[in-house]
């Protein structure tokens, strides 16, 4: 018996002004702070349950719309309450993931199959993240570490954690796959988000180097992937731009972003001092240099990856590359602000920062 599901997916007194955010499902700029407020907390199902509508996936893989609803509610709740790896950057991966997947140089190259596996993989590709790093649960000989055996210890535990909550018949969402489907989907979601360890940046961006040079097109531009590992390659390009997008947003979006990823690393320093463990790079709020530091992740991390995934999908990203060099400089000209504040340019108030209001850098 169809359950009825509210319209959105989620319970909102704010109806018409979510439906109107919503609208942007398929913008880069997408305001995701916006959904997050206006869904009472629920950023995370109300932008995936808008994309598998927007695609049809629950028409085209027979998904009950209670299920999916019930999948993605239960998944929401296994974020933690975390500055920046909570379910408000897994609602951001997941539409970023999106909106690349729309590029129309990738027009009709990859199947349904994969499309759902990639929206998917991004909507669980944090869950459950303590907001700490690999390196911190390793060092602290955490159980997290000895289950993975400090391999990609956070990634192996977000999969699990996502597939352990597809077991139960009422939110397996999955159900109506044939096997031969479930394999191949849980394969490709496995291979994404051990992709999303930063350790594996360097090997991804040298193969995605590799391939744009000897990149294939067909007669109207459009990339030619014959085998899994160049399709799967790709992807997991994809989830990682996606993941390293903050940068290339509006610059509001993006500085509260920075705030927030650059509490998490601080508290993860308030740890590591005292445990008496020396302080991670970027962690130690004593010493932080925001603007320095922002520079740097994008000059040696995220501008290479864009750079290069532009010339792979030309000129599709173009607009992206350019709002990443339009931020870099504007950080670059606020060098001399770093007297501690939190690089935000408006006076927000962010409960998970618990910062009334960051005084406004005089941008
Ligand atoms: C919105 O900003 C950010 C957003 C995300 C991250 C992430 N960093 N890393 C690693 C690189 C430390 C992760 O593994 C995280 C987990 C997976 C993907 C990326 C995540 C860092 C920043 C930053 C910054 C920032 O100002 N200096 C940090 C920095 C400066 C120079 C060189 C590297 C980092
Ligand atoms: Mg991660
Ligand atoms: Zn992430």
């Amino acid at each position: 018996v169809p359950v009825n599901v509210p319209e959105l997916g989620v319970e909102t007194q704010y109806p018409q002004e979510l439906a109107d955010v919503l609208s942007r499902i398929n913008d880069w700029g997408l305001d995701t702070f916006k959904v997050e407020e206006l869904s009472d907390q629920r950023p995370l199902t109300a932008i995936t349950y808008r994309i598998f509508q927007e695609r049809e996936l629950c028409r085209i893989y027979s998904i009950e719309q209670s299920t999916l609803l019930k999948y993605l509610l239960t998944l929401e709740d296994h974020y933690q309450q975390v500055p920046y790896h909570n379910k408000a950057h897994g609602a951001d991966v997941c539409q970023s993931m999106h909106v690349l997947l729309n590029a129309s140089a990738l027009d009709g190259v990859f199947t349904e199959l994969e499309i759902m596996s990639a929206i998917f993989a991004s909507a669980v590709h944090d869950v459950d993240h303590p907001g700490v790093t690999n390196q911190f649960l390793i060092n602290t000989n955490s159980d997290l570490a000895i289950m993975y055996n400090d391999e990609s210890v956070l990634e192996n535990h977000h999969l699990a954690v996502a597939f352990k909550l597809l077991q139960s018949q009422e939110r397996n969402i999955f159900s109506n796959l044939t096997t031969k489907q479930m394999k191949t989907l849980r394969k490709m979601v496995i291979d994404m988000v051990l992709a999303t360890d930063m350790s594996k940046h360097m090997q991804l961006l040298a193969d995605l180097k590799t391939m744009v040079e000897s990149k294939k097109v067909t007669g109207n531009n459009i990339i030619m992937l014959e085998t899994y590992d160049d399709r799967i390659q790709v992807l997991q390009n994809m989830i990682h731009c996606a993941d390293l997008s903050n940068p290339t947003k509006p610059l509001d979006i993006y500085t509260r972003w920075t705030d927030r990823i650059m509490e998490e690393f601080w508290r993860q320093g308030d740890k590591e001092r005292d445990l008496r463990l020396e302080i991670s790079p970027m962690c130690d709020r004593r010493v932080a240099s925001v603007e320095k530091s922002q520079i740097g992740f994008i000059e040696f991390i995220v501008h290479p990856l864009w750079e290069t995934w532009a010339d792979l999908v030309y000129p599709d990203a173009n607009n992206i590359l350019e709002t990443l060099e339009q931020n870099r400089d504007w950080y670059q000209s606020h060098i001399g602000q770093e007297n501690g504040a939190l690089s935000s340019t408006s006076t927000t108030h962010d409960p998970l920062l618990n910062t009334d209001s960051i005084q406004a850098t005089n941008t």
